[in-house]
């Protein structure tokens, strides 16, 4: 039988593809990513790594039980630790301060305000269906990617960082907390749970596009 992960995928596959597919994510797999739309991304990948960590922090404080808040518990330390720390020295490394990049772009507001909205008015299910929807997603293309050779080794840390075990772990264990959470779920409750699914989705692709310019 379908599981309620794989309907999300099978009823959102355009969108899922056009992120999959996304400029950003080709340039990467063919070695030709511009240095200054790396170095962009990485200004608002490192906020929206704060803004995760209210999220997940937000997630905890909604999850039925110790078990969930335990596992999530690890996954908010791996982003304070791991992630904050990563951003800190490839930030140093390439000479990129914040503060000179623009704070105000519509793509990176829309994904910010959308998944915390969401994470602080909504259910834990929906929670979920937002981090499944970034983890799920980031994984299954950095996988791909990975297997290419990219010359250049931030990108080629920050690919891998997402396509090994351990981030795999947490993204499956997303996919299958999921599945879990929807066996109680109405119809209605489950569609609706969908139609975000695919807003996750498009806030994504207008965020990655973002690191382009201000288009
Ligand atoms: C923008 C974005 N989406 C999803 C992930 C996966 O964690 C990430 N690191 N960044």
């Amino acid at each position: 039988m379908e599981t309620f992960s794989e309907r999300l995928l099978r009823e959102h596959q355009d969108t899922w593809q056009a992120m999959q597919q996304h400029r950003f994510v080709c340039d990467i797999e063919q070695d030709r990513l511009p240095a200054e739309v790396f170095n962009r991304y990485l200004v608002f990948e490192g906020q929206f790594v704060s803004t995760a960590i209210a999220i997940f922090a937000l997630g905890i404080s909604k999850a039925p039980d110790i078990s969930q808040q335990r596992w999530l518990t690890g996954v908010l330390n791996a982003l304070l630790d791991t992630q904050i720390t990563w951003f800190d020295a490839v930030l140093a490394k390439r000479q990129v301060s914040p503060a000179d990049y623009p704070n105000d772009l519509p793509g990176v507001i829309r994904f910010r305000d959308g998944m915390l909205n969401v994470a602080r008015e909504g259910s834990y299910a929906q929670f979920i269906v937002l981090m499944f929807g970034a983890e799920w997603m980031y994984y299954s293309w950095c996988k791909r990617v990975s297997e290419k050779s990219l010359s250049d080794e931030d990108i080629r840390r920050w690919v891998e960082l997402h396509a090994e075990e351990e981030f795999f772990q947490q993204a499956g264990w997303l996919k299958t907390e999921l599945d879990r959470c929807a066996q109680t779920l109405s119809e209605t409750e489950k569609s609706a749970l969908s139609a975000l699914y695919d807003d996750v989705l498009r806030w994504e692709i207008d965020f990655h596009t973002q690191a382009y310019g201000e288009e």
